[in-house]
């Protein structure tokens, strides 16, 4: 696939179910990492995704380790509200993995830290109580900048 999201223990099944949809109507494949808050069979998640779920390119990992391990050498990007650079400084890569964190805590720390130069965030107001972004809308903004940056391979 030309672009891969990554959801780090995802929590809230609305939020998963509508980036599915994105995910499958950008042709992006989609990778969860447990711990999930909800089942895959969530109803609210299906309701969410639609009628998208069967075209969805989807993977499933017990933990960050494994992910990793199962995708060595691959290009990684980490979008934080702590990341170092606008996402828009970016240059995304065919084929490059987005992680993006679960929506009560982010990604995890030591990640963040030994990714550092890879963190990116998108900007918003200075103001600590507009702490972040839904999840969903996080990855739909990056997402369409990567492929917007890629010339919407196969897409029209
Ligand atoms: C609701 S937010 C988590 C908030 C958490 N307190 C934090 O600061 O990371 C869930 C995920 O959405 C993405 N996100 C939300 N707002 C963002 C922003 N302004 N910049 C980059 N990523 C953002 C990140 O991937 C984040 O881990």
């Amino acid at each position: 696939m030309m672009l891969n999201v990554v959801l780090v223990e995802p929590e809230i099944p609305q939020n998963t179910g509508n980036i599915a949809r994105t995910c499958a109507a950008t042709g992006t494949s989609l990778h969860l990492v447990k711990p999930l808050g909800f089942s895959i069979d969530d109803k609210h998640l299906k309701r969410a995704g639609l009628d998208y779920w069967n075209l969805l390119d989807l993977h499933v990992y017990e933990n960050l380790d494994e992910f990793f391990q199962k995708n060595e050498g691959s290009k990684f990007y980490f979008v934080t509200t702590k990341g170092i650079q606008s996402y828009t400084d970016f240059s995304f890569e065919e084929g490059a993995f987005l992680l993006f964190g679960k929506e009560t805590a982010g990604l995890p720390k030591d990640i963040l830290a030994k990714h550092r130069e890879m963190t990116m965030r998108i900007p918003m107001v200075e103001d600590e109580k507009a702490r972040s972004l839904n999840l969903s809308n996080s990855v739909a903004i990056v997402v369409y900048e990567a492929l917007r940056q890629l010339r919407f391979p196969d897409l029209i």
